[in-house]
């Protein structure tokens, strides 16, 4: 018998826990997860799936216009929005679903740490043997006069009516994923941005690709621009910037997202962190060695998407389970941005190949010469990225499918597959993975 209520307690039930935690619990290890708001965190309730149901109308509009060569009716916004609603809303229920038949105990409230063994939550007090912080992002909100006038990325996924007008402030991914759906809907866009580039996790050509797009549908972009106000009109609200004022119906906040460390006891037990999240070793412990973190908080180089927290919470699963005490060696990671076109990128970057000639070779591609592309009449280019020895070690393209693609050819990076070895993979032809491979 433990002397703890708990062998595990997790704080946060988002990807960062739920998908190790009901494995662990289904192997006979006592676990328990806090969590305040929807059960699932950001990704089903907030982020992934509801952007994801708000962008499909957006990418029919664009096929339809490919095929066509006819601009088409903005996307009925309203209409998607009730179906974004109908698609996400059984979620929550469905994971609770999941880790309650897994003997999971859910503790609704907010999570505080009163030592290394015990968590707090609406005043009661929870012993584990190891907690796991998996408390995730909130958004950035700027600290300018007038910041409570502007919104942030889930208040945009519940307008039930497209604002006709609306200014963007940042251009990393939900920026530009959001801009493009406004866009699409109908309403007139300008994105201010803090530098010159947008989305400067991608390389310069293939954001150049996606900007030009957007500015071809009248998106409007003000580059090096700073905010000073938000001021309410009775119109909506005009930004204020260096570079002068933007008037608006509705303004977005996208200046990113910022960890979840603050009012948890931190401080007062010596979990270290700082403002990109918490610090963790290899194991993904933290300063204090009874607590552990997991998905979007940790501070972290890899790349806070969902399949990031899915394999930190199930390589904790492994070492809470005894398989494993090895530290977390973490895959290569697939990226997209969900504007339309995606831009999609996988391993080495492209712009490191091209500095490392004596290194890697590259092989530029206009995908519009491929037939399979023609049937749609697809528009874009990626780059194949190959070590000395012929491997397949990184890629990137802007595409309509430039995910697929990338999901494509992220196994074969990740499994060192040689030229052998591929030709032993069959694909269902006429596909995007059998396009992807016959480019490699
Ligand atoms: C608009 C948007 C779109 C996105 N799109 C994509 C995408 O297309 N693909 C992708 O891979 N990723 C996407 N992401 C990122 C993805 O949502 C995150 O990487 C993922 O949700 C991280 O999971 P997590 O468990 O670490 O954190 P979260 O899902 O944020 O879960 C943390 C949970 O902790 C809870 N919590 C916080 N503090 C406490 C406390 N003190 N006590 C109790 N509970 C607490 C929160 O309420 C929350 O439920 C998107 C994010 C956003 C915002
Ligand atoms: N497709 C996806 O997988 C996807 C989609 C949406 C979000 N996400 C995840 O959500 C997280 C947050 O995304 P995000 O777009 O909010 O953050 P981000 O960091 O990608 O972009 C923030 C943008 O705001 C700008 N900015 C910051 N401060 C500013 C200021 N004072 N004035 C003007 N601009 C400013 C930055 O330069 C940057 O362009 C990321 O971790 C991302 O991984 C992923």
């Amino acid at each position: 018998m433990t002397k703890y209520d708990f062998d595990v307690l997790y704080i946060g039930a988002g990807h960062g826990t739920f998908d190790g935690a009901i494995p662990l619990a289904a192997r006979g290890v006592k676990v328990g997860v806090v969590e305040f708001a929807e059960i699932g965190g950001t990704c089903p309730n907030r982020g992934c799936n509801p952007k994801i149901a708000l962008d499909d109308p957006v990418v029919v509009q664009r096929q339809q216009e490919a095929l066509t060569g006819h601009k088409q009716a903005p996307i009925d916004w309203s209409a998607a929005v009730a179906h974004k609603h109908d698609v996400i809303k059984d979620l929550p229920d469905m994971i609770e679903g999941f880790i309650t038949s897994h003997g999971i105990q859910v503790l609704g409230g907010r999570g505080h740490l009163f030592d290394e063994h015990t968590v707090h939550v609406n005043g009661v007090a929870y012993t584990a043997e190891k907690i796991v912080i998996a408390t995730g992002l909130r958004p950035h909100r700027l600290d300018v006069p007038g910041t409570e006038l502007a919104h942030d990325s889930e208040e945009f996924m519940n307008l039930p009516v497209m604002p006709k007008s609306l200014v963007v402030v940042g251009a990393g991914y939900v920026g530009m994923e959001f801009a493009t759906m406004a866009n699409a809907a109908g309403a007139d866009v300008t994105v201010i941005m803090r530098h010159d580039r947008a989305l400067r996790q991608f390389p310069a050509k293939y954001v150049e690709f996606v900007v030009a797009d957007l500015k071809a549908r009248g998106v409007k972009f003000v580059t090096n621009a700073e905010v000073a106000e938000f001021k309410r009109t009775s119109e909506g609200v005009t930004v204020e910037t260096d570079l002068g004022s933007f008037d608006a119906e509705w303004v977005l906040d996208a200046t990113g997202r910022v960890p979840n460390v603050q009012n948890m006891g931190l401080e007062e037990i010596g979990v270290e962190f700082n403002e990109r999240g918490i610090v963790v070793n290899d194991h993904l412990q933290t300063s204090v060695p009874s607590i552990y973190a997991s998905g979007d908080v940790i501070d972290k180089t890899q790349p806070r998407l969902t399949p990031t927290a899915v394999f930190e919470s199930t390589y904790l699963m492994h070492q809470f389970a005894g398989d494993t005490t090895d530290a977390i060696d973490y895959p290569v990671i697939p990226h997209t941005t969900f504007t339309s076109p995606r831009i999609a990128a996988v391993g080495v970057t492209l712009d490191d190949a091209l500095a490392n000639p004596d290194l890697y070779d590259v092989a530029e591609h206009d995908i519009s010469q491929d037939w399979y592309r023609q049937v749609k009449n697809e528009k874009g280019f990626n780059a194949i990225i190959k070590n000395k020895d012929g491997l397949l070690v990184g890629a990137v393209e802007v595409s309509d499918r430039a995910e697929d693609v990338i999901n494509t050819l992220s196994p074969v990076i990740e499994l060192k597959l040689d030229a052998a070895q591929l030709e032993r993979i069959i694909t269902i032809f006429p596909a995007i993975a059998n396009d992807s491979f016959g480019q490699i």
